[in-house]
């Protein structure tokens, strides 16, 4: 048979260890990203003073570059005019070609007239026809701004030169007359396409574009430039534009965004050469920003990883082991060692877990409570192990009696449990048929066979109970019917208990009510000294003013309230009643003791001494005249638990009687150790006084034993005057009785008192009052 057997499993420390384990990885990834963020503002920081250093250095080299070029062509200017090279430009070649060969970076030499005619030109093949720039405005209106300027020199816009056919920066130095009017301009051109040029000495970082812009937009340097009509012709408009725009006090910054010329996303640092209307600036791609930023932390960030894979891995398997081995806790603790079963626990869950599946699936399903006839008898008598190879066989054939499906459970001692899922009445009932039929054949053990039988009780979902509880519950109730009704018996609950037990659910809810409506009454039995006849106590005794029933008798209701946990508020009720009634009593100057039943369970109750203190205070009764009545069984079930509590009662000036004396099972050493002030006899042993020997013979040894022990005796049931007269001569001290009173409500038994009666048996054994 195959168990669907699912526990619902949660370990608590798996959990906390997941949550830390979780925990940790959240805070260690936050640690790692604030770590990222500083780390990378620190290397932005780090890149960009390393550009700031590099665009000084540019711009301090740019103006160094510029100075030395110009340094000479003063001098150059006034031996041109010496040779008057106005006249005759070809004189001018050899002095231009001297000076270049001077300034390797010099691409060509070239003088022009002060109405920008090209007279020479170093670069231009001897006899060649030098062009005519006269018909470029551009370059008319760039030369004569040149030569309005006071400057030594002037470095013009970058543009193709048309003689030396490259992208040259025009280094323009005008000659002038005595009364300064210019005469000729000298012009150095200085090709911007190798990073030599300029930036020679400068060390550049990967993807590096340094440059010179000029205050008017355009580019006079670049490198690289590979597009230099873009580059050289267009103004700039980029992210280094709009920085020094925006700052035109400062001299160095920053500067960071797409750049035209190449379309990259650029982080740059600039500084301006104020004296020469230019900045230098140095960037670089932001993708090495990344890339050295990553460089520098991927250790790091490798050790992380290698530390947290490390840690999850052993908090993976710790917290596996740990389930591991709660799983196998949770195993054991639902199963069953000896029959290799589920155990109750396990049953009690896979029927919750059958309940929730038939309610979602709209389905039914049976619940069979299966306890062994004799088991008891042949486990107590013939030992333990023929005890337990017969559950083992038990076990086994209702496993091969039952379907794939069905579920087999040992709830303990001789009672299993078995559920059939989607079963209604009929299916359920041939299978217990089934289970009943294999367990009525002997089970052999060693060389014996034995006959056991059980009996099944059945409740089936939803008709019987629509709770895991109630259908456990009614399943047993109906089993413990089947077991009534004789060996080898089945019956369904809803057949056998339904109507009993609806009235006991209403009895119950009626019981409630009656509380509430405080329907209950206390009606009085004197008891009596047997040798005087006097009234010497009573005991209070409840009755139920039912509305609809009338008086009830505590018979009737006493063990539903037992049942039902209901006896703890009436047991409360009645003690204080009967406190009061006492105290009332003895106010009037009654001299009498009244002695109240305490249930079992209200014996039992952990708080039952506090109670009673409370009680007692609140009624100002003296605790002496309370007895508490106690059943010798009651007083049994935990005997050194019952001499704590009796003790402690009698802690509280209380009077205790063990009731029902004879009918319990007293240890006499126990009896010896309860420390209770009365015994009475059982009205079983009374009633039959005078005509059974026996009963008589009891009776005479318990009013002995209480002698023996110092115990007041009071006897029950007395309902002759030959029972009154024989308890008087076996020395009894006390005595109860319908002859000498019923059960009185409190007005009439006051009334009794009052009257003085002697009850003492006289010759026409009557009681005389
Ligand atoms: N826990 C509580 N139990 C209580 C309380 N009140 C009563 N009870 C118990 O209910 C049982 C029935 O009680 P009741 O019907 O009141 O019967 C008592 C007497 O009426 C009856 N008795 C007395 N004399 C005679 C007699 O001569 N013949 C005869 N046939 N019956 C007689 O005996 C009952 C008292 O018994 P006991 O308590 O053992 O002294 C009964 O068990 C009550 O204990 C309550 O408030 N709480």
């Amino acid at each position: 048979m195959k168990l669907a057997f699912r526990p619902q499993f949660r370990n608590s420390f798996a959990t906390l260890l997941r949550a830390a384990t979780t925990t940790f990885l959240v805070l260690g990834l936050f640690a790692l990203a604030v770590y990222g963020f500083l780390s990378w503002r620190q290397e932005k920081e780090d890149l960009q003073n390393s550009l700031a250093i590099q665009a000084s250095f540019a711009a301090a080299s740019s103006e160094h570059f510029f100075a030395s070029v110009s340094s000479g062509l003063d001098l150059l200017g006034q031996l041109l005019l010496e040779r008057d090279v106005l006249q005759r430009p070809q004189d001018a070649l050899p002095l231009l070609g001297a000076f270049r060969s001077r300034h390797e970076e010099i691409a060509s030499m070239a003088i022009f007239s002060s109405d920008g005619q090209m007279l020479a030109n170093s670069a231009a093949a001897p006899g060649s026809r030098l062009p005519d720039l006269r018909r470029h405005p551009d370059f008319l209106q760039t030369l004569r701004a040149d030569m309005q300027s006071p400057a030594a020199y002037v470095v013009g816009r970058t543009q193709y030169g048309l003689v030396v056919r490259q992208w040259r920066i025009p280094l323009r130095h005008t000659v002038r007359d005595a009364r300064n009017r210019p005469l000729l301009v000298l012009q150095a051109s200085i090709p911007v396409q190798q990073k030599t040029t300029l930036w020679q000495a400068i060390p550049l970082l990967p993807g590096t574009s340094i440059g010179l812009v000029r205050d008017d937009g355009y580019h006079q340097s670049r490198w690289p430039a590979p597009q230099p009509e873009r580059v050289y012709l267009t103004r700039a408009r980029g992210p280094l534009m709009q920085a020094l725009r925006a700052r035109p006090a400062q001299r160095t910054g920053f500067f960071q965004g797409r750049v035209m010329a190449d379309g990259r996303n650029r982080l740059g640092a600039y500084a301006r050469l104020p004296t020469m209307g230019m900045t230098a600036y140095v960037s670089v791609p932001q993708t090495l920003l990344w890339m050295r930023w990553w460089e520098h932390n991927a250790p790091v960030f490798a050790g992380f990883v290698i530390y947290f894979a490390i840690f999850l891995g052993v908090g993976k398997f710790v917290v596996r082991r740990e389930e591991d081995h709660s799983r196998t806790l949770l195993a054991q603790a639902r199963h069953d060692p000896l029959t290799d079963l589920p155990n109750r626990l396990a049953a009690e869950e896979q029927l919750a877990h059958e309940v929730a599946r038939a309610r979602r699936e709209n389905s039914r399903f049976a619940v069979l409570f299966l306890d062994l006839d004799r088991f008891k008898d042949i486990n107590d008598s013939l030992g333990h192990a023929i005890g337990d190879s017969i559950l083992r066989q038990v076990a086994a054939r209702l496993q091969h009696n039952l379907r794939d499906e069905d579920i087999l459970a040992r709830l303990g001692g001789d009672e299993f449990l078995a559920i059939l899922p989607a079963a209604g009445a009929e299916d359920a009932t041939q299978a217990a048929q089934r289970l009943l039929a294999v367990l009525d054949m002997p089970f052999p053990v060693d060389e014996r066979r034995f006959q056991l039988g059980a009996s099944i009780g059945i409740s089936l979902f939803p008709d019987d109970g629509r709770s895991a509880g109630t259908l456990l519950q009614h399943a047993d109730a109906a089993m413990y019917e089947a077991k009534r009704r004789g060996r080898n018996n089945l019956v369904l609950f809803a057949e056998a208990l339904g109507e009993s037990s609806r009235q006991r659910l209403q009895l119950q809810q009626d019981l409630r009510r009656a509380l509430e409506q405080q329907e209950f009454v206390l009606y009085y039995q004197p008891l009596v000294e047997l040798a005087g006849g006097r009234v010497v106590g009573a005991e209070a005794l409840i009755r139920w003013r039912d509305p609809q029933h009338g008086l009830r008798s505590p018979a009737e209701f006493i063990p539903y309230a037992e049942e039902s946990g209901l006896i703890l508020p009436i047991g409360a009720w009645v003690l204080q009643a009967a406190c009061r009634q006492a105290q009332a009593w003895a106010a009037q100057g009654l001299d009498l003791q009244v002695a109240v039943n305490l249930s079992t369970r209200q014996f039992q109750d952990p708080e039952i001494v506090a109670k009673l203190r409370s009680i007692l205070a609140n009624s100002g009764v003296d605790p002496c005249r309370l007895e508490l009545e106690i059943t010798e069984s009651a007083a049994m079930l935990d005997p050194e638990a019952s001499i704590r509590t009796i003790g402690a009662l009698k802690g509280l000036g209380l009077q205790i009687a063990i009731d029902d004396f004879g009918t319990g099972y007293s240890s006499l050493n126990y009896l010896k150790r309860i420390p209770a002030d009365v015994i009475k006899i059982d009205q079983s042993f009374v009633r039959d006084l005078a005509t059974d020997p026996d009963d008589a013979a009891i009776v005479r040894a318990i009013i002995g034993l209480a002698q023996t022990l110092g115990r007041r005796c009071l006897a029950e049931g007395i309902e002759t005057a030959e029972h009154f007269q024989t308890l008087q001569r076996f020395g009894c001290d006390y005595g109860q009785g319908y002859w000498m009173s019923r059960p009185l409500p409190a007005a009439e038994f006051e009334a009794l008192v009052l009257e003085q009666p002697c009850f003492l048996a006289t010759g026409n054994l009557a009681p005389v009052s």
